[in-house]
């Protein structure tokens, strides 16, 4: 199948140095690839170079087949890519939830009321449907991230590309997210910390390090929980063929 997302050779810079450094990788439909690795490794800054919010400094990004290397050429793609950011409050913007929720369905040309009815239904397969009327800003770190949530799935996109999604969230809801987001076909690109919440849900992992993105293997070993470790895989050396 035709790759969604194509990156080669990318390199990114912050400050003149090189956070990210001749990076490739691969997205295809039905994958859902974690991209793991310390603080300040890179996640982040790859998550937003790939939507043309970070220029790269070398490399070439191919959406949808489509070479992107100029701002029109990424705001084409963009509403095919639904982008959680790091932090909820750069996300919220509409009065309400719902309101919210429906926004990007309304943008994509649905009525008001086809809209609204996707909204609910997207906050009631989140679990969080009693929210619909609430005040956006007044809701907590959690449910602001649901909400969010529930915004980028209700637009239906073909890839979703989500930076630390159960921040804030509690088991149970991530219980709900995680089924959500096995259920919906866009292929993923998810930034965690949470090694439980990546191990139910990618089908492959990358860990950055050093600016590089190497290959990395998702064990589970079942103990009283289930624990999900990510370990670098012994082949891993340089991306080029792990993607
Ligand atoms: N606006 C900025 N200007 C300059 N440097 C930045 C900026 N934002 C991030 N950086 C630096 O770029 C590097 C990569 O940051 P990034 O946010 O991509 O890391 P991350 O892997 O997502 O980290 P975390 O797991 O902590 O979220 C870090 O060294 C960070 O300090």
């Amino acid at each position: 199948m035709n790759p969604l997302l194509e990156l080669t050779g990318l390199t990114v810079l912050r400050d003149g140095r090189p956070v990210l450094s001749g990076v490739d990788l691969t997205l295809r439909p039905g994958e859902r690839v974690a991209l793991v690795g310390p603080n300040g490794a890179g996640k982040t800054t790859l998550l937003r170079a790939i939507i043309g919010l970070e220029p790269a400094a070398a490399g070439r990004i191919r959406l949808f087949g489509e070479e992107c290397a100029t701002e029109p050429a990424f705001r084409k793609f963009r509403p095919r890519i639904g982008f959680l950011f790091q932090d909820s409050d750069d996300q919220l913007f509409c009065p309400t939830v719902v309101e919210d929720v429906a926004f990007g369905p309304l943008n994509l040309g649905l009525g008001a009321a086809e809209a609204e009815r996707q909204a609910i239904a997207t906050l009631e397969e989140l679990g969080i449907g009693h929210l619909a009327q609430r005040v956006t800003h007044r809701l907590s770190g959690g449910e602001k991230r649901l909400v969010c949530l529930a915004g980028l799935l209700a637009m239906k996109p073909d890839v979703m590309m989500l930076d630390e999604p159960t921040n804030g969230v509690d088991d149970e809801h991530g219980r709900q997210l995680r089924q959500a987001l096995l259920d919906c076909p866009a292929a993923l690109l998810l930034v965690s910390h949470d090694s439980q919440f990546v191990g139910g849900l990618a089908t492959r992992a990358m860990i950055i390090r050093q600016g590089r993105l190497l290959r990395a293997e998702i064990h589970d070993h079942p103990h009283v929980h289930q624990h999900f470790h990510i370990h670098l895989a012994h082949d891993a050396r340089g991306g080029a063929e792990d993607n």
